[in-house]
């Protein structure tokens, strides 16, 4: 039972709008609703009805037009750089479609790699990473780098770097993208069961049904507005664990397509002003930074491609 008196994330009032020219584009438009603490939350919309980007904007990854965004009683909206990607490093966790791993480090690696900045001790770091992985069905693929995993088994990395660092919040942005229906429905009861475990809170987007039915409430978008929030009784049968033997999936994922995961890039950015004491650490976060695995969302991607879903407004 979630506590609807404990809100974690208030989002109030809030505008996105994007100018193409003469045109303004209210991707979010005027926008309120609470999350609660331990909630699993979906938005759910079809495609451009300005989900992704009212998650970028609850998560700092895009700046608002109007209103405000409070996490934790934080005006996310009001922090500078800086102070954003320390909190985004201390609270929030990110699962993304394209999986986000970094291409040259193994599993155990891609999954230790959040922990650095949190300055826990290498040998600390290591167990907490292979435990998570463990958690995740992929004792037998810790040494594995991105390549070497099926789609499935990738996204299982991503989660388990999601969580390990025990984030309060983790985004999740249409986390099941690339993956088959059986496959699909494992990593939702994973990251179900991961999140409720530990009661965080899930903010989800997806344009899939099937998969908003994971959540405890379905805040339905359409055209930038809350079209209805609906409030949902889930089966315990959805929260259980899964094995490592059913993931059978090809691997045809195209990991270079590394379009963003901010914690990193914070965590980079911090990784580069603290004097590091371990030689693995400054090999990690080498080897990231030639991975050029930096992420921001690529915004020029959205505009080219999802013109034709805009509602125009004339101003
Ligand atoms: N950088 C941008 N510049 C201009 N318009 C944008 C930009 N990013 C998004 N949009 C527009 O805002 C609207 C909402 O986009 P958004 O990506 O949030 O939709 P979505 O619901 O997540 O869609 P999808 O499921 O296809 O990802 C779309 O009409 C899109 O074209």
């Amino acid at each position: 039972m979630i506590n609807q008196a404990e809100k974690i994330i208030e989002v109030k009032n809030v505008k996105k709008i994007y100018r193409m020219g003469q045109e303004k584009i209210y991707a979010v438009d005027d926008v309120s609703f609470d999350i609660y603490k331990g909630e699993f939350c979906c938005l759910l919309g079809t495609s451009g009805s300005g989900k992704s980007t009212l998650l970028n904007l609850m998560a700092g990854i895009e700046k608002i037009s109007g209103g405000q965004i409070i996490i934790k009683g934080k005006k996310i909206h009001k922090m500078n750089e800086n102070n954003l990607a320390k909190f985004r490093q201390r609270y929030l966790g990110f699962v993304f479609q394209s999986y986000n791993l970094i291409g040259s480090m193994t599993a155990l690696e891609n999954v230790e790699f959040p922990l650095i900045f949190k300055r826990v001790k290498a040998k600390q770091r290591r167990k907490m990473a292979r435990d998570m992985l463990k958690q995740v069905g992929l004792e037998a693929r810790l040494n594995h780098k991105p390549k070497e995993m099926s789609g499935g088994q990738q996204q299982r990395v991503g989660i388990a770097r999601a969580f390990v660092a025990s984030p309060e919040i983790v985004f999740a942005d249409e986390p099941t993208g690339n993956l088959d229906t059986k496959t699909t429905m494992d990593v939702m009861k994973l990251i179900r069961t991961m999140a409720k475990q530990h009661s965080q809170t899930i903010v989800m987007v997806t344009h899939d049904r099937r998969l908003a039915d994971f959540a405890d409430r379905i805040i339905h978008i359409l055209d930038g507005k809350i079209q209805e929030i609906e409030v949902r009784e889930v089966a315990d049968s959805q929260e259980e664990p899964v094995s490592s033997d059913v993931i059978s999936i090809s691997d045809n994922v195209e990991i270079s397509d590394i379009t963003g995961i901010p914690d990193i890039a914070a965590a980079e950015e911090e990784g580069k002003q603290t004097k590091k004491q371990e030689t693995s650490e400054q090999e990690i976060s080498e080897r990231a930074e030639a991975d050029e695995a930096i992420p921001q969302r690529n915004t020029e991607i959205k505009t080219n491609n999802k013109n034709q879903n805009n509602r125009g407004k004339e101003g």
